[in-house]
């Protein structure tokens, strides 16, 4: 086992929840000892912008820790015991082109969601492949990647087929973020909550919410009768979730349980079982993205810029369950803790109805050597189909871009429930490889050497 204290690389170093990582860890050093904490990222200016906001966070609880701010893959890896990677490939301009180009077409635009997360994986599973092989190269043999970035679902499924042995474990707050709805509607700290899930990551179904044994998911369906997944604090609990974005979000669990109550789904269902509302109401010239540039990120770089200006840090930023779940993930692989936790893992009959190597989200116990699955059993016939036409979708996307495949690629997102016809997922696929230029090089020479099917 890993001998603390441990050297932590967080890789994607300038990213807006890094200081809300790093203050979930400082609260934490007795569970989880550090020796040192590394910033990598491939923006240098971001990066250094930040990286005095999360020293002042590490000063404020420890002198000893050391820290370092690098854009060298040698000096961030070397004989590092764990890495936390959160990369958004692309960054924020590109998530914008991911969610304007399918709304242009009257198609949900979405950062990890139809068109656009398939835009975003596309970006990604290279990238996140060439991280496991610098970690591999420098870190000690035994350091863990627990993975963040998004497209986690295809991100996934790329490191699967590409990197099978990686120790790279991939996670979700999502369902974390659920629980803790579901805590606060129940008058129960999350952490009182044992769950089985069955899905792909965004895209998923808890199907009993026990406490101490009881099955309070009939409690929650007539909360959620009411007032969808929303708690009336949840500005309290977590600013952002105060955004409009979010509160639609939450609320519309109301109407997915409306139509099928037998199970509570993850909020990211809204986008595949009712894709229409979704478009009606997202304003195609303000996206998520514009939402979350003129928030999170903006309030960040302000409070940055006034830090160094006064040398006083103003409260801005939101130490969540989405730092907590990766240090209780970072801990339990440590210390060989068995926790169970929600992750994603290769499928090896978890759902017995689904292939065995599926990349699926369910609960599983986290070891020292890896998640250990919990066995779901068989899913309904609604859900297996759906959760295979999303897979597929899924899978075609990382083959065309292991392949450099146009025709796959345009498979992946004819397939995708969010795209009503071919004629749709081409258009939206040809704007977003011209958006992609300098991200897709293999699919943009595929287009451009005359394979993309003509007009
Ligand atoms: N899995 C989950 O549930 C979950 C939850 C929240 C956020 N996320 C993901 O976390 C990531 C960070 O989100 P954010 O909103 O803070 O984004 P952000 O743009 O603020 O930060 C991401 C950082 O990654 C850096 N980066 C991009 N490519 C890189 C590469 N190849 N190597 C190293 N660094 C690279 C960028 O320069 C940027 O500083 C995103 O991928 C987001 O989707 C995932
Ligand atoms: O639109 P964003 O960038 O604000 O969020 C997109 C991410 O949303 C989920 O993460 C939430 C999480 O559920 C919540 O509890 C809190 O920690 O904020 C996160 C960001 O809003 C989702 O799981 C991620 O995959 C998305 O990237
Ligand atoms: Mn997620």
């Amino acid at each position: 086992m890993l001998k603390p204290p441990f050297i932590l690389s967080i890789a994607g170093g300038g990213s807006t929840y890094t200081p809300g990582i790093v203050k979930s860890l400082m609260v934490r050093l007795e569970d989880f000892p550090l020796a040192e904490i590394r910033l990598y990222d491939i923006d240098v200016a971001r990066q250094s912008t930040i990286a005095p906001v999360v020293e002042k966070v590490i000063r404020d609880h420890s002198q000893s820790i050391k820290f370092t701010v690098t854009s060298d893959p040698e000096a961030a890896f070397s004989g590092a015991h764990f890495v936390f990677a959160q990369m958004r490939v692309g960054q924020y301009k590109m998530r914008e082109q991911d969610e304007k180009i399918p709304l242009r077409h009257g198609v949900v635009g979405q950062e990890t969601c139809g068109p656009g997360g398939l835009a975003y994986g596309l970006r990604t599973i290279l990238p996140m492949v060439e991280l496991i092989d610098l970690v591999e190269r420098y870190a000690d043999k035994r350091a863990w990647i627990v993975n963040y970035s998004n497209p986690a679902a295809i991100v996934a499924e790329g490191v699967r087929r590409l990197r099978p042995d990686a120790r790279v474990l991939n996670i979700c707050d999502m369902p974390v973020a659920a629980m803790r709805n579901m805590g606060a509607i129940l008058g129960v700290d999350r952490h009182k909550l044992e769950v089985d899930y069955f899905g792909l990551n965004h895209f998923g179904w808890f199907t009993r919410v026990l406490v101490d044994g009881e099955d309070r998911l009939p409690q929650l369906r007539e909360h959620i009768a009411r007032f969808g997944l929303l708690t009336e604090d949840a500005a309290q609990t977590d600013p952002q979730h105060s955004d409009p974005s979010w509160v639609k979000t939450w609320r519309n669990i109301k109407p997915l349980m409306d139509h099928f109550p037998e199970y509570l789904p993850n909020p990211y269902l809204q986008y595949y079982l009712m894709p229409n509302e979704i478009v009606e109401h997202q304003d195609p010239n303000y996206t998520r993205a514009n939402e979350v540039m003129n928030g999170r990120e903006k309030k960040l770089f302000a409070a940055a810029l006034e830090y160094q200006r006064t040398g006083v840090l103003p409260d801005a930023f939101h130490v969540g369950v989405h730092g907590a779940f990766i240090v209780d993930v970072a801990c339990s692989l440590a210390f060989d803790l068995r926790q169970r936790h929600l992750v994603i893992v290769e499928n090896k009959g978890a759902i017995a109805n689904l292939p065995y190597d599926a990349m699926v989200e369910v609960p599983a116990y986290i070891t020292a050597n890896g998640p250990e699955p919990v066995r779901m059993g068989a899913v309904p016939l609604f859900h297996q189909t759906l959760l295979m036409q999303q897979l597929a979708s899924e899978q075609l996307l990382v083959e065309a871009t292991i392949e450099g495949s146009y025709e796959k690629a345009l498979q992946a997102f004819t397939l995708n429930r969010t795209v009503p016809t071919m004629q749709h997922a081409k258009a939206i696929l040809d704007e977003m490889i011209a958006a992609n230029r300098e991200y897709w090089p293999a699919l943009q020479k595929a287009w451009e050497n005359g394979r993309a099917i003509k007009k």
